[in-house]
């Protein structure tokens, strides 16, 4: 199987690609391992290490992924898992942390993709509705590899999945801070996975792009009342895609969540917000039981737009789960950073810097909601008068920080800037306050001063990219 890219993400356009560098890592020991039916190989690579995973023989998958035999794989800075049905014998270069393990959750997970595909078999013949997935369950519950895993296996059936993510911690095929929906035809690309890794260049395939929003904070409960618009805007946006195309339409869509919705009563009121918008028909409960019993109770009676009831499938947490510490997650977003505008060892991009001055840029930095202020007015409420964005002038304070540059106009009011889509993201790599002018790194050269930019603070200002 070739290795394919997801899909190109917002980056200003699209840009020729340069030719790919190549520099394998430098081979270190060897490992193979034999695998028996059923048994997956977990393994750690640290943020900075690679290691090289060829199949010799049998079948292999990574997240629902089939491996291509005899194809070398490089994984960088990650923690995932190659399982096989039948065995398979894989040879493995370089040291990292792992273990091979014969108890997995995966007959549960493929028992559920194929209850799923009896759906989209009935919504094809018109007998029902295709899927609409919700998955939730603590953090680090796996909830983003089952997403992948199911999208996996409905790629493998024909199928093109919409993957809607609603964890701006992470970015799916985008910077983390964004919100997307994306229709999957091609294969899930296993080496750069899909949470970390958004390219502004062209795809080796013809690709549907995907939907991006920026909410541009790391939780939904930092400021809802800017999350749950951007959310309704996506949703029908989404929506309005899925009835534009049959195959996905029938596909249906898979949503992932940030752990935090499943930590009670704040988090439910969001996890109710996503059912309704989305017209959530299924919701899989990963890895709790208080969570489950308190879905049953939120959603028992309920029925969406559509008149459907949701059906609630409590499933087993995989022993494989690992957390990821506050470090490794911000490297994983400094990586991803880095990813969008250079590119990645198979495909090198060429970004472009520009100097801008401060007067010719519109910039809205996201107000944070304060909680002090909200345990003050009734009911816990945020202060609804507040405008979403502050309109600033640039200062040494937006140094190294990301901005989304909006599909709007610069007269835009607040609200259709918020509900507008992502262009791309630019970088500002230098402030200088006293000739009052910024460098801008940006994945193409497209002048951004016509557009207004937003300011979040996730992801954070990263180390300097260039220099
Ligand atoms: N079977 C497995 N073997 C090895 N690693 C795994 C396995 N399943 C998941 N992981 C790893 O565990 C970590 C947590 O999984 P995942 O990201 O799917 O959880 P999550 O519930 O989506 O997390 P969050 O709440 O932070 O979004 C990831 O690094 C993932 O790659």
């Amino acid at each position: 199987m070739a290795q394919l890219s997801g899909v190109a993400i917002p980056g200003l356009g699209q840009a020729a690609p340069t030719a790919a560098s190549s520099a394998p890592a430098v081979a270190a020991s060897v490992a193979v391992h034999e695998l028996q039916a059923n048994s997956e190989w977990r393994f750690e690579v640290a943020i900075g290490r690679s290691i090289e995973v060829k199949v010799l023989s049998g079948t292999a998958e990574l997240f629902g992924t089939e491996l291509a035999l005899n194809h070398t794989y490089t994984f960088r800075g990650t923690k995932a898992a190659i399982f096989t049905w039948h065995g398979c014998r894989i040879e493995v270069t370089g040291a990292c942390e792992e273990y091979t393990a014969e108890e997995t959750p995966m007959v549960l997970y493929v028992n559920t993709h194929f209850a799923l595909e009896k759906l989209r078999d009935d919504a094809s013949k018109g007998k029902g509705e295709s899927p609409r997935v919700l998955v939730v369950g603590p953090t680090n519950a796996g909830k983003t590899s089952l997403v992948k895993l199911l999208t996996a296996y409905a790629i493998r059936m024909g199928r093109q999945p919409m993957v809607i993510n609603t964890d701006s911690r992470e970015g799916l095929l985008s910077i983390p801070g964004s919100l997307t929906a994306t229709p999957f035809a091609s294969i899930i690309d296993v080496e750069q996975g899909w949470g970390s890794s958004p390219t502004s260049g062209p795809s080796p395939v013809p690709v549907k792009l995907p939907l991006c929003y920026y909410y541009g904070l790391p939780s939904p409960e930092d400021n809802t009342r800017l999350f749950k618009p951007v959310l309704t805007r996506m949703a029908l946006a989404a929506t309005s895609r899925l009835s534009d195309d049959q195959a996905i339409k029938d596909s249906g869509m898979i949503i992932d969540t940030p752990g935090v919705v499943s930590q009670g009563k704040g988090g439910y009121d969001l996890i109710s917000h996503i059912v309704s918008e989305f017209s959530v028909n299924i919701i899989l409960v990963l890895g709790s039981e208080r969570l489950h019993s308190d879905m049953l109770r939120r959603f028992s009676g309920y029925r969406t737009t559509t008149g459907e009831t949701i059906t609630l499938v409590k499933l087993d947490k995989s022993g494989g789960c690992v957390d990821r510490d506050d470090e490794f997650m911000r490297q994983t977003r400094e990586a991803a950073i880095r990813e969008y505008f250079f590119g990645d060892p198979k495909r090198t991009l060429s970004p472009h810097t520009q100097q801008v001055n401060f007067d010719d840029a519109t910039i809205y930095k996201i107000r944070e909601a304060n909680p002090m202020l909200a345990s003050f007015l009734p009911g816990g409420e945020e202060d609804t008068e507040l405008e979403l964005y502050e309109k600033v002038e640039p200062s040494s304070m937006i140094l190294n920080c990301i901005l989304a540059v909006m599909y709007a106009a610069l007269n835009d009011s607040q609200e259709t800037i918020r509900d507008a889509t992502v262009m791309g993201f630019v970088y500002v790599a230098e402030v200088d306050e006293k000739k009052r002018r910024m460098k801008i790194l940006a994945p193409l050269n497209t002048r951004i001063t016509d557009r207004p930019m937003i300011w979040g603070s996730w992801p954070e200002a990263t180390m300097s990219l260039i220099g």
